[in-house]
C-alpha cells in the first residue's frame, strides 16, 4: 500500500482495493509479499462464489470477502512456502481478469505495476481507469527499468485518457515534483513512511510525509511552481549520455 502526493482524488479506499486485486506482477515465491497471492487466490476461489450470487449485493459481499482475505493470508508462515496456492491456482492476472473484474463491481480499477506504454494501452483497453506505473519498489524482479525512466513514455501512450500516477524511489519533495513534471497525477511513497513507522512509530510516519511535504514545497517555490496542477516538464533536464 502507498501513501499518495498530488492532486488526485482516487487516492482512496477505492484505490487501495484495486491496487491489491490488479496486481500482476506478484508472483508467489516473493516470500515478503504474502498478502497479494492470497487476494489471486480469493479471487479464484470466489469467483465461482459470485457466478452463483445475483444483483449488486452480490458483488458487494464478493469484495468485502477480498477485502478480509488481506487479513488471512493462505501462505504456510510454518512451511515459509506457497506449496498450497500453487497447487489450486495460477498466480498470472491477465487482461482478460481486468476485463472481467469490470463487469461485476463499478469500482475504478488501477493498474500497478505498469512499466512500458504499450502495456499502459493494453489496461485501458481493457477498463482500467488509472494507470500505477510502478516496480513494486524494485524489490521483485531486477534488470527492469526505474518507474520514473519510463514515466514519459506511459503518459505519451495514455495521452490523457486516464490519471498516471508512480512511486518507487520517491525520497525527497524533488522526487516529487520531478514525477509530477514529467506527467503524473499523483505520487506515491512505500518503504519512507514504513521506516519512520520503525523509528517513532505512527509520529515518525506522519513525520516523513510532513518532510516529503515541505521539501516538495521548497521546490515549487525555488522553481517558480506555484500550483502541483500546473507543473511544467520543462524543469526536467536529462544529462547527456556518453
Ligand atoms: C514490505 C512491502 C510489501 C509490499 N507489498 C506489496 C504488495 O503486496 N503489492 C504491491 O503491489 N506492492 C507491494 N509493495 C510495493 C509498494 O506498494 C510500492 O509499490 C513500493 O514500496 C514503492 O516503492 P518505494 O518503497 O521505493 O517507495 C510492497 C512494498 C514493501 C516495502
Amino acid at each position: 500500500m502507498g501513501v499518495g502526493y498530488g492532486p488526485s482524488r482516487c487516492l482512496s479506499w477505492d484505490l487501495h482495493v484495486s491496487q491489491y486485486i490488479i496486481n500482476h506482477e506478484n508472483r508467489a515465491d516473493n516470500r515478503e509479499c504474502p498478502r497479494a497471492p492470497s487476494v489471486v487466490s480469493t479471487l479464484c476461489l470466489q469467483r465461482q462464489r459470485y457466478d452463483q450470487t445475483a444483483g449488486k449485493a452480490g458483488r458487494e459481499s464478493w469484495l468485502f470477502e477480498i477485502m478480509d482475505s488481506l487479513k488471512t493470508p493462505l501462505w504456510s508462515a510454518e512451511s515459509n512456502d506457497y506449496a498450497f496456492l500453487d497447487s489450486i491456482f495460477d498466480v498470472t492476472v491477465t487482461c482478460e481478469y481486468i476485463q472481467w473484474i469490470t463487469t461485476i463491481t463499478d469500482l475504478p480499477i488501477v493498474a500497478k505495476g505498469v512499466l512500458s506504454g504499450v502495456d499502459a494501452v493494453k489496461a485501458l483497453e481493457s477498463g482500467c481507469k488509472a494507470i500505477y506505473v510502478s516496480s513494486h519498489g524494485g524489490r521483485q524482479l531486477d534488470a527492469i527499468p526505474s518507474s520514473i525512466s519510463v514515466l514519459s513514455e506511459v503518459v505519451k501512450a495514455v495521452n490523457g485518457r486516464a490519471e498516471v500516477y508512480l512511486d518507487g524511489g520517491v525520497r525527497t519533495g524533488t522526487d516529487v515534483l520531478k514525477a509530477l513534471a514529467l506527467g503524473a497525477r499523483a505520487v506515491f511513497v512505500g518503504r519512507p513512511p514504513l521506516y519512520g513507522l520503525a523509528v517513532a512509530g505512527e509520529e515518525g510516519a506522519r513525520n516523513v510525509l510532513t518532510i516529503l511535504r515541505n521539501e516538495l514545497k521548497l521546490a515549487m517555490q525555488l522553481s517558480g511552481v506555484t500550483d502541483v496542477e500546473d507543473v511544467p516538464q520543462s524543469l526536467v533536464t536529462y544529462a547527456a549520455r556518453l
